[in-house]
């Protein structure tokens, strides 16, 4: 950290950042899109209709999955491509050596294209909907239920109860998806050099074999520090977007 700050400032630290902000922005508009217009479908309501008219958490679970499955869809190339650069840990290069493999996301898109076909970008895509079907279900129940819990019927939840429910969400639903997004990511970096995994399941056999039972829990610790601060900031644009345009 001292060092970047010594050579680049503060900006140093935000480098890179075009590209995941352009994808979270398509990716979330789907996300939450696709949960409330299934809402809409499911039980004729607005979302600011919602809140004097709840909907049962089956139809929040179902339009959560639905979201999440639709999502996943548009996240895979994405994700394929932060999962690919940030595995690329050759030492940094001096004048004269080779250049990293993928020099920047555009670079890494192309020649994924290039040597993997449009197939290839899809690598890891099935377990990323496996991941995300039902745990984005489980993230808008956590979400709702909490809400509920301290929110006055008939109420719009108060900010600090957007927060707390959305980080609580962002967790539940990260503790959820850890063992498939580990994975998803083996799933993804598989096929760069030569493949090793058949399939989904295979990938899921082998790592066990392997690593033990705890390898569906590696990261859960740093996914879910993470998953607090990102999801309550989320549901809170999120419902305030939603009060000031509705
Ligand atoms: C379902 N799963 C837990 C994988 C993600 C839920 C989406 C949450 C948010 N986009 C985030 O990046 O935390």
């Amino acid at each position: 950290m001292v060092k970047i700050y010594r050579h680049e400032s503060l900006l140093g630290f935000f480098k890179g950042m075009s590209f995941p902000i352009a994808s979270i922005a398509v990716v979330n508009s789907v996300l939450f899109g696709v949960y409330s217009n299934t809402l809409l479908l499911l039980t004729a309501t607005s979302h600011q209709e919602r809140r004097a008219q709840p909907p049962s958490y089956t139809h929040i679970f179902l339009a959560g999955c639905t979201g999440g499955f639709l999502q996943a869809y548009c996240l895979a190339p994405f994700d394929l491509i932060k999962v690919r650069l940030q595995n690329q840990t050759e030492p940094v290069a001096q004048p004269g050596s080779p250049p990293p493999q993928y020099q920047g996301p555009v670079h890494c898109a192309a020649s994924i294209f290039r040597e993997e076909g449009y197939r290839g970008l899809f690598r890891g895509a099935w377990a990323l909907m496996l991941r995300d079907t039902p745990t984005v279900g489980i993230y808008f129940i956590t979400y709702e239920g909490l809400c509920r819990q301290y929110t006055p019927e008939g109420q719009n939840p108060s900010s600090a109860t957007v927060l707390v429910a959305g980080g609580f969400a962002g967790i539940a639903s990260w503790v959820a998806a850890t063992p498939l997004d580990v994975i998803k990511s083996r799933m993804q970096m598989d096929g760069l050099r030569r493949r090793v995994y058949q399939g989904v399941l295979d990938c899921m056999m082998s790592s066990v074999r392997q690593e033990g039972l705890g390898v569906f829990f590696r990261g859960v610790t740093i996914n879910s520090a993470r998953a607090f601060p990102v999801n309550a900031v989320t549901f809170l644009s999120y419902e305030y977007l939603l009060r000031w345009w509705g």
